[in-house]
């Protein structure tokens, strides 16, 4: 039962966290934009040139006008911005290759730097998503996307920029006409997705209908089912020409708009320009230019309308992949490293997140070599009670310690030398048997581990368990070796060996009293053979230790204890 999610990132750590990503390759970006810069420079020659060759055309006659010049440069400028905008482009693939990969590795070392209580806490799929589909649609995004939408923006730029120059009235009256195209773009964009998710889906389920329909014809012929049929296919195809009709409808009114959009600037830019030439203002030339200009705006700015949608989405994703930066890091390492095995828990309270104190003011200590088992019925707070003494969870009040540190403030490595906590959740990685044993230990050693807990089976260090996944039992052994190599002086059980069947269960008893060998043992236990079995008792009840003692004084005490035995001793 998890109730959290995970925080995403607000606007200023997205900027920030962009900033970082940037900076991290700032060499290749400066590059990057000085070719941009270069590139949208150069496509202002063309237009700017032309003008001037329809100038001295159209003006007096200056013997060696040199229009020839002026041809072969317009020529040279459009070859420049075609060279100089696709290495652009290049570089930026590049760059978005690159920096998605820094974002996967950071997401996954966060992802790893998690506090235990942390993933513990926050819905599974979350985590999950983040780390899949996110990360996914931002790397896409920089791969595929952003490239030309950044060559797109600083074009637009410097066009807006060269009409503005050029003539600022003229720049004025242009950028007005340009601003039905944005609105017109916005209005679009805001429907399209949903109109072709519907067409979309709308043209599968059809799909699915005629095949259930053809390859079940000899049921419905002998059920007579024709028209139940005919039916169910006319309502899908009656969505079909719904969608269809939708998107058209929306296609019909985006595309003439937009391209008559495009038309409106140039109509004010031909009437005001020309009402200025023949005031004798501003030369034919100079209106020529400021066109071409505004024509050659409409590429960049249809690019830009249309990744505008997957930008968005993408920023979205990538709030949600930054927002594990937000997460407060697991506490620092403990000034001092623990000074005995003894565990002590004094005035325990815990609650879930958002949930109400499911322990109440828990008495524990539990000496070094001690065997404690901890029984209660199901929703005592036994499990909570064990990944607490895990260091899993914080107390929200009161103390867990170990040799008297604060067992949730013990940084990985030296917690593992203290406590493990054993669940019947055995995870095992897609790696080679060597990597899922998880530390860095001689092979003799792992050899040994494996051997001690009776894993026949792993001979081969390298193989890989993507391929040759292990059975339930041979995870378990899997997961008693990891303990047997982290060393810890307490092994915190819980629900062990429930999962296994009786012959497995056998030999992961042996199994297990191998690895339980001179430690400490806090036994969650569900037969009360293992409550038998141990030093001491402890009967939870409600999130309380409602007895604690021997098998022996439990029994005599007549208590909850006594009348649980005599229960299951039938
Ligand atoms: N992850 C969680 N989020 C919220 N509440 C939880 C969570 N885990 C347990 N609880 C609640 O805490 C209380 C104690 O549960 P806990 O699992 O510790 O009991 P238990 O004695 O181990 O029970 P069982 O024998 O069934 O495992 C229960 O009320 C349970 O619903």
């Amino acid at each position: 039962m998890s109730t959290d999610t995970l925080p995403v990132a607000d606007t200023r750590q997205v900027v920030r966290a962009a900033g970082r990503l940037i900076a991290a390759d700032k060499g290749a970006v400066a590059v990057t934009v000085l070719l941009n810069v270069l590139a949208a420079a150069a496509a202002l020659g063309a237009p700017y040139l032309l003008g001037r060759i329809i100038d001295a055309v159209t003006g007096p006659r200056v013997a060696g006008a040199p229009i020839d010049a002026l041809a072969a440069a317009v020529l040279l400028c459009a070859l420049a911005h075609m060279m100089l905008a696709r290495w652009a482009l290049l570089l930026g693939y590049r760059f978005g290759e690159r920096t998605a990969a820094r974002i996967r590795t950071g997401f996954l070392s966060r992802a790893m730097n998690l506090p235990a209580s942390t993933v513990e806490r926050v819905r599974p799929g979350d985590l999950a998503a983040r780390g899949t589909t996110d990360v996914d649609a931002v790397a896409g995004t920089l791969r595929d996307v952003l490239p030309g939408v950044f060559v797109a923006g600083t074009q637009v730029l410097f066009l807006v920029g060269a009409v503005l120059v050029l003539d600022p009235l003229l720049g004025v009256a242009g950028l007005l006409g340009l601003s039905g195209i944005v609105l017109v773009g916005r209005w679009y964009l805001r429907r399209a997705r949903s109109a072709y998710l519907e067409e979309g889906a709308a043209n599968s389920d059809l799909a699915e209908e005629l095949a259930a329909t053809t390859a079940g014809a000899r049921t419905i012929e002998a059920f007579r089912l024709y028209r139940s049929r005919l039916t169910v296919g006319r309502a899908a195809i009656a969505r079909t020409k719904r969608s269809r009709l939708a998107t058209l409808r929306l296609r019909s009114v985006y595309f003439p708009v937009a391209e008559g959009s495009y038309n409106i600037p140039v109509v004010l830019v031909l009437l005001i320009g020309g009402l200025l030439y023949l005031d004798g203002r501003i030369t034919l030339g100079t209106v020529v230019a400021a066109i071409l200009y505004l024509r050659q705006l409409i590429g960049p700015m249809d690019t830009i309308l249309i990744w505008l949608e997957q930008l968005q989405s993408s920023s979205a994703s990538f709030a949600r992949v930054e927002g594990l930066a937000a997460v407060p890091p697991a506490p620092a390492t403990a000034a001092a490293a623990p000074a005995s095995d003894r565990i002590e828990v004094t005035g325990v309270r815990y609650a879930y997140p958002g949930g109400p104190d499911v322990l109440h003011d828990v008495h524990l200590t539990v000496q070094p070599g001690e065997r404690l088992a901890i029984v209660g019925l199901s929703g005592a707070g036994k499990s909570t009670l064990g990944r607490l003494l895990a260091g899993v969870h914080r107390p929200h009040t009161g103390t867990v310690t170990v040799g008297g540190v604060a067992v949730a403030d013990l940084p990985p490595d030296l917690l593992r030398r203290q406590v493990v906590l054993v669940t019947q959740e055995h995870h095992v990685f897609r790696e080679t048997l060597r990597d899922n044993l998880m530390v860095a230990a001689p092979d003799d050693r792992m050899r040994e581990a494996l051997r001690t807990v009776g894993a026949d089976w792993a001979s081969d260090l390298d193989t890989d368990l993507g391929e040759h996944p292990p059975t339930g039992a041979q995870a378990q052994q899997l997961a008693l070796a990891r303990v047997l190599l982290a060393d810890p002086h307490t092994v915190i059980l819980d629900e062990a060996t429930a999962l296994l069947d009786p012959r497995a269960a056998r030999a992961a008893e042996r199994a297990l009293a191998a690895v339980l060998h001179n430690r400490t043992v806090i036994a969650i236990a569900h037969r009360l053979q293992t409550a038998h079995d141990a030093d001491r008792i402890a009967v939870m009840d409600a999130g309380r230790i409602i007895e604690l003692g021997t098998h022996d004084d439990l029994i005599t005490r007549h208590g909850p204890y006594a009348a649980l035995w005599r229960q299951w001793h039938g």
